[in-house]
């Protein structure tokens, strides 16, 4: 395991009295973290629900933002977005994309952990341009084109 990263963090007005994002077990790869107001969703709804955090974190890091699997599955509770990025140079609000694809509305209430942030390096890249590829056995051949029976 490599040694954690420092993630300067500002509590908004908002998030007072809210637990800091936090990992629930020794071994979890996600920090929870929690709602900063009510929503009802709907059947269907979707809401950015706020977390009454702000960061600065580290260049060459970024945070990703995941459902949490037991809302998901008991209440078909998940991110629409996911994994969401969160950049190193936001310093807005952390909001959580949350999308209801459950059939009964679901009830969300300040202090409930809602996703996980999970932080992760980020490796950059840029584009060369080439008058050819390369080529490969694979070539064209793309979504399924593997394992087909011929004929
Ligand atoms: O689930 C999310 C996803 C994003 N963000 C914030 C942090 C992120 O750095 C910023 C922009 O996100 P993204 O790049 O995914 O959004 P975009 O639609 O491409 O907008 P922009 O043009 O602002 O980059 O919004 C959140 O708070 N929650």
């Amino acid at each position: 395991m490599t040694a954690p990263i420092t993630i300067a963090l500002k509590r908004l007005p908002h998030g007072e009295g809210l637990p800091l994002p936090a990992y629930a077990t020794d071994g979890a790869a996600g920090m929870d973290v929690v709602a900063a107001e009510d929503v009802d969703l709907a059947p269907g709804g979707r809401h950015a629900v706020a977390t009454g955090f702000a960061f600065a974190i580290p260049a060459g890091y970024e945070i990703q933002v995941r459902p949490r699997s037991g809302l998901a599955l008991k209440h078909g509770i998940s991110l629409p977005n996911t994994p969401g990025t969160i950049d190193s140079d936001y310093r807005g609000e952390l909001k959580i994309i949350m999308i209801n694809l459950g059939q009964d509305s679901f009830a969300i209430r300040r202090g409930d952990r809602i996703a996980q942030l999970v932080a992760a390096p980020v490796q950059m890249a840029r584009f060369s341009e080439v008058p050819e590829l390369d080529d490969t056995v694979r070539g064209l051949g793309g979504f399924g084109s593997t394992g087909v029976k011929s004929g």
